[in-house]
């Protein structure tokens, strides 16, 4: 069998405009405030994609950015002025930070209801009690791709490869509240190849380039690609080797083109939401 590549660009343009359009009749415009500690040069140009993104589809947009040497209680005060500002419905903190910082600290200073990606403890928690929450955008987007390949996640094989608190463990409670019977495999699990091997839908997200080959696919399996590693060279790759992976795949996303253009819809789908919550 050989696989179809699931255009993320393309479901995730879609997403886009139906959150402009639903932007477009409210009375007010939703805000979303990204911080960015440091000078990271994947997370400027994450940065500068989000904001390109939220203003096309009528969100303001704001960038806050913070020399890279930004004391725990500086990042603090800035977090708690976004939160009572009532045109801030959507705050961001761009991960990774700094070593001084503690991430932690961080995104439980979050007020839960802006909390846009679903990080801060309550949102975790409602996700895990079948709530309804912010949801972390990179697994809403999967969980939106894979309803895109009409695969039906009610009784199905799924693993994660991965148990992230970002990708990973979200991934898992999403699948699981949809039905389908959910492995999670990561460093320690000792026969990765066999556990991927059983799976109907794979979702792999372990940072490591095309660790997962053609041979750890089941026949007709769709296969979701989190990772983005880039290579020495420059060139960007995911997790699975894409070709080899795509000749036993029913289906399967490539990167890039896959799941990183979906993170980004979900982020503006997620300020929508919090903005309606907010602001009734
Ligand atoms: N497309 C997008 O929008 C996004 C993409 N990403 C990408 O997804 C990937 C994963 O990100 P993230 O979850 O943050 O990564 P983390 O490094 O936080 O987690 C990686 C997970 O993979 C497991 N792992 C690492 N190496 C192996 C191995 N050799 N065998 C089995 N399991 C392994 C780890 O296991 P253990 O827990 O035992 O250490 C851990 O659970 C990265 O490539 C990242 O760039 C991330 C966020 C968004
Ligand atoms: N607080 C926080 N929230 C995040 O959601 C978050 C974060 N921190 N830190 C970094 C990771 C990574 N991430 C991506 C978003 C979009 C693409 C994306 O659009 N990728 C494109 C192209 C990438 C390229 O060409 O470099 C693609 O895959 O096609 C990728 C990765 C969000 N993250
Ligand atoms: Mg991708």
């Amino acid at each position: 069998m050989t696989g179809v590549l699931i255009d993320g660009k393309q479901v995730a343009a879609a997403l886009r405009a139906e959150v402009a359009a639903k932007v477009a009749t409210l009375p007010y415009q939703p805000g979303l405030a990204v911080v960015l500690v440091g000078d990271d040069p994947a997370s400027a140009v994450y940065v500068r994609s989000k904001d390109r993104a939220a203003a096309a589809a009528g969100i303001a947009a704001r960038t806050i950015r913070l020399p890279a040497a930004t004391a725990q209680a500086e990042l603090l005060a800035t977090i708690a002025a976004l939160n009572a500002d009532p045109t801030v419905d959507g705050i961001l903190v761009q991960l990774p930070l700094p070593p001084q910082i503690d991430a932690r600290a961080v995104i439980e200073a979050i007020d839960p209801a802006k909390d846009v990606d679903g990080f801060h403890p309550v949102n975790v928690g409602h996700l895990h009690e079948g709530r309804p929450t912010l949801v972390p955008c990179t697994p809403l987007g999967v969980m939106k791709l894979l309803a895109s390949t009409g695969v039906a996640l009610r009784g199905a094989r799924a693993l994660v490869l991965g148990r992230s608190g970002i990708v990973g463990k979200p991934m898992a409670a999403l699948l699981t509240q949809a039905d389908a019977t959910v492995t999670v495999a990561h460093s320690r699990t000792r026969d990765l190849a066999a556990e991927c091997r059983r799976a109907e839908v794979l979702v792999a997200a372990v940072g490591r380039p095309e660790m997962v080959r053609g041979d750890w696919v089941a026949e007709g399996a769709v296969v979701i690609d989190v990772g983005i590693n880039r290579l020495p060279d420059g060139r960007l790759v995911g997790d699975c080797a894409t070709a080899e992976c795509a000749g036993r795949a029913a289906a399967i996303t490539p990167v890039p083109g896959g799941v990183g253009p979906m993170t980004i819809a979900c982020l503006l789908e997620n300020t929508l939401t919090a903005a309606q919550a907010r602001r009734g």
